[in-house]
Parts: C-alpha cells; structure tokens; sequence
C-alpha cells in the first residue's frame, strides 16, 4: 500500500536520504527507528508530500505523492515534528480548518470533529486558545488533526516527544486503538516505545535502510546460535585448540576461572548454528562441556551494532 522506492534527498552536498527504498502494508504499526539525523522526519516530509525528493518516488496506494499529490494525500494523516498550530484559534476552530483543508464532506465535520476530540481527550479544552495549552495538549491537538477525517494511513513524526509519562501511555494506547483501522507509521529515537508499540521496525542509519523486520526476529538476529557462551572442564588454550577446528567462527573471548575451567564467549559467522560442532569437539577430546548457552541479543544491541557499523563504515571512507 505504500511504496518507497529508491528514495534520496539532498540537502546541498549533504545526503539525507540514501537511496531508501521499503513496502509497508496495511493494517500494521511500523516504527521508524534512528538516532538524531538519521533521516527519519526528511523520509516522512517526503513520503507525506511536504518535502520534494532529489530523486525516487512513493506510492500510496498506486498514487504518486508528487505526480497526484491531491489523490495521495487523501490517504494520510501526518503529524509533523513540529505540528503548523495556530495558536490565536480555539481547538474546536483548528479543527474546524483543519477539517475544511481536508475537504472533510460538510455533513461529516461535526461528526468527525467531535469523535477525534473524544478519542484524543480533547473535549474539555475544545473552547481553550492553542497558545494556552500546555505542551501534551498541544501535541494531542496535533493527533487530532493528523487523524480527522480518519484516513488510512496515519504518520506521526516523534508523536510522544515532550510528553509526561502519563500521557506517553495514553497516546500509546491511541495509536493501538488506531492500529485497528488504520496503518499507523511512527518515527522514534525511543526503542522501548518502538519494541512496545510497533509490529514492525525499519532502522534508519545515515539515511540508509539497515534492517526492517519484526521487533522479535530483530533481536533473534543476532540470538540462538549466532553468539554462544560456554563453560568448559579445560585449560583456556586446550578449548582453544578444540574450537579452532571448527569453521564459521568469527571471534573468541576466554576467561579462566582456574587452570582446568574455561569460559568461552564466540560469535558465529553469518549466524552460523554450530552447537553441534562444538559438542562432538568437546566430547571428542573429552572436555567436558558443563554449560552452553546462546547468549541473547536485545534489540538495543541490534541498534547500536547496526548504527555504529554505519558510522565506523563511514570513518573507513573518510
Ligand atoms: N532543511 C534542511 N537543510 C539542511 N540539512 C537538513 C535539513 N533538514 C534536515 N537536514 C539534515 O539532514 C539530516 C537528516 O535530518 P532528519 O531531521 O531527517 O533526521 P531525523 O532522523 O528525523 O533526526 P531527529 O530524530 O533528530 O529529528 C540531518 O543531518 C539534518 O541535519
């Protein structure tokens, strides 16, 4: 439902977007995962039509953003990273324009206006100034608009930015009720709110694309077999020696309690399983083997591994 293809924006010799290219579908929450400057509010400026391309395109739902930008819009609700609110208009009269900009039917305003301030907790300020809101209702205002009109698509740039712990939870719980209609997309540089919320996380890096998967097999990537720890009844160069017979892997960490006793940490090249290798070695040469285990990789691991990779990459081609 939503194509990006070979995506990349400029910003004078600086490269944004790095030729980003993803298939979102429907009915699902992604997350946009990056640290600071990674792309993430220049892919959503352009994929909500904000913002040109220097060169690819985006597709909702078989419409181009920029050749039929009136066709693609329709489809999407975007709350920028920082919300364009008016702060002279009551909230009930933002909403009011807002509705209109979207050419909402005449007959539906009253209606939709009034559900998305009851699904945002708005209906008690609705009368209030913007300017006199504090900064979570501010944000809500935002929600409110992005979601008015109650398109299929709905992208929040950082939509829990600024807020308190309460209101976190609550607009966590609005994207989930959301999610039930609607594709939500959403940037975060918050893991704990991606791994939470989203059923799927693309992780920017330098404006590439360095994985996009489900939060779950993000951190199986590099658990299981990929990284293993073992404790051995051998010296540490005995377990050495038995180890460097097997092939596939990609670096050792050894720790001797005592003379006879070996921890080994190992990774594993291309997350190669070689539980079983290890074992007959062992055995082989009776060592017993007392423990093994895969050592679990959070997704905060994946996270700094894949954009610190990005970055040392980065460093090699200075
Ligand atoms: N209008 C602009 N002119 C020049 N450079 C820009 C402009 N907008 C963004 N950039 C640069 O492009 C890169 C990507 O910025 P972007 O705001 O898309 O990142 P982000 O992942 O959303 O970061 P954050 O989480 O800090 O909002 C950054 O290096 C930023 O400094």
């Amino acid at each position: 439902m939503i194509e990006v293809k070979d995506l990349v924006k400029k910003y004078g010799s600086h490269l944004a977007v790095d030729h980003l290219s993803f298939t979102l579908e429907s009915g699902k929450i992604y997350g946009f995962l990056g640290p600071n400057g990674a792309g993430k509010s220049t892919t959503m400026n352009i994929m909500t039509g904000y913002l040109g391309a220097t060169q690819g395109s985006v597709l909702i739902d078989g419409h181009d953003i920029l050749k039929e930008p009136e066709e693609a819009k329709k489809h999407i609700g975007y709350l920028p990273e920082l919300p364009p609110l008016y702060m002279d208009m009551t909230v009930q009269e933002y909403l009011e324009f807002a509705a209109e900009l979207k050419k909402l039917p005449k007959e539906k305003r009253e209606s939709d206006i009034s559900e998305v301030m009851k699904l945002t907790r708005l209906q008690d300020v609705s009368d209030r100034l913007i300017k006199n809101l504090s900064k979570g209702y501010k944000q809500r205002v935002g929600l409110a608009q992005a979601i008015l009109g109650f398109p299929e698509i709905i992208i929040l740039d950082e939509p829990t930015v600024g807020l308190d712990p309460k209101q976190i939870i609550e607009i966590r719980e609005l994207i989930r009720t959301l999610s039930e209609k609607h594709t939500v997309i959403l940037s975060s540089h918050i893991l704990a709110e991606v791994r939470e919320v989203c059923d799927y996380i693309l992780i920017i890096s330098k404006g590439k694309l360095v994985a996009s998967d489900t939060p779950e097999n993000l951190e199986l990537l590099r658990n299981g077999a990929s990284s293993l720890e073992l404790e051995v009844k051998a010296a540490p160069e005995t377990a050495r020696a038995i180890l460097s017979t097997i092939d596939d892997i990609d670096a050792m960490e050894m720790h001797s309690e005592n003379e006879n006793l070996t921890r080994v940490k190992l990774e594993t090249k291309n997350g190669a399983d070689i539980r079983e290798a290890v074992f007959y070695a062992f055995a082989e040469e009776k060592c017993p083997l007392l423990e093994m285990k895969t050592a679990k990789a959070s997704l905060e691991d994946i996270f700094m591994e894949l954009t610190q990779k990005e970055e040392s990459n980065d460093a090699g081609n200075l």
